[in-house]
């Protein structure tokens, strides 16, 4: 298993690293871009909220890097408890890594087989409870909201119509069934995006960040993000907008080229902004 970076020189470069610099990587999973940034000199406190990629980061043994197991909500209190309230820059690749979609024990995956779990962290929520216990109502407000599920009434109705249902693939195939198979791409990708976002709290979590972010930067200080559906791109580029703090650099999100994009389809729906913190401006 591994994971490859997305948009990676895009992203170290737009960090405008400096030697001795403090970074934050809020999203550390495979820590390649940790690793990137460790290599340009600077120095980095990593977050990840799931212990198996803390633990994969661990065994790295890097210098200069220190690891935080902890949602990236938590920023703010996690860096002043170290005395580091302030740094040079931030990054964020979001969503789930190759190493989750990869072990079909996480439910992520709607190709192989495995429990419905879908929790990136140690939260109580589950992919199964949600799908076996959430009335229809719910269920269809959730794959619409957070997938952009136009068939969301129906695929809802078919849930509750064949639960219980206990593995990725049995809830891939109730999905399958309800929308046939007009869809773009796998018939239930869109409801499998939808139920992770919900469960892990991700826009949430997103929004959250983008106002530690206003705090914690040093004036210069870059904020890069990189978003992989179009509801994150949206509350980061509408957030950009109305802060006081940060100013955009990129009208238009950076994309990657051509040829990331075929030698990585993770890569194809990235959209990476970035911003930096105003001298003097207010969070
Ligand atoms: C796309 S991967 C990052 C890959 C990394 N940039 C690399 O080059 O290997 C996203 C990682 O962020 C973590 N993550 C997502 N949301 C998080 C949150 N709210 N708090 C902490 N970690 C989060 C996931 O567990 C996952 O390991």
């Amino acid at each position: 298993m591994n994971h490859t970076p997305v948009l990676y020189h895009e992203a170290l470069d737009w960090l405008s690293i400096r030697p001795g610099g403090l970074y934050v990587d809020a999203t550390l999973g495979g820590a390649g871009h940790t690793r990137g940034i460790l290599e340009r000199g600077g120095q980095v406190v990593a977050f990840d909220q799931d212990p198996a990629a803390i633990a994969r980061a661990q065994a790295l043994g890097l210098p200069n890097l220190t690891l935080i197991q902890a949602n990236f909500r938590e920023l703010v209190p996690e860096l002043a408890k170290r005395g580091t309230p302030q740094v040079d820059g931030l990054l964020a690749d979001l969503g789930v890594s190759s190493f989750h979609l990869d072990d079909a024990g996480r439910g992520f995956s709607y190709q192989h087989e495995g429990p419905l779990d879908m929790r990136m962290g140690q939260g109580e929520l589950t992919a199964h409870e949600v799908v076996n216990t959430y009335p229809e109502e719910a269920l269809a407000e959730i794959l619409f909201r957070y997938g952009e599920e136009p068939r969301a009434r129906r695929i809802a109705r078919f849930i509750v119509e064949h639960r219980p249902i206990h593995t990725t693939t049995q809830l891939a195939e109730v999905i399958r069934r309800a929308t046939g198979f007009r869809s773009a791409g796998h018939p239930a990708r869109k409801s499998f995006q939808a139920l992770r976002i919900y469960i892990n709290d991700e826009l949430g979590a997103l929004e959250q960040l983008l106002r530690s972010a206003e705090a914690v930067l040093k004036p210069g200080g870059r904020l890069v993000v990189i978003s992989f559906h179009s509801l994150e791109d949206r509350l980061v580029k509408h957030f950009l907008r109305e802060s006081t703090a940060l100013r955009s650099l990129t009208k238009k999100p950076i994309v990657p080229s051509e040829a990331e994009q075929r030698e990585n389809p993770r890569a194809r729906s990235a959209k990476m902004r970035v911003a930096e913190r105003i001298d003097g401006g207010n969070p």
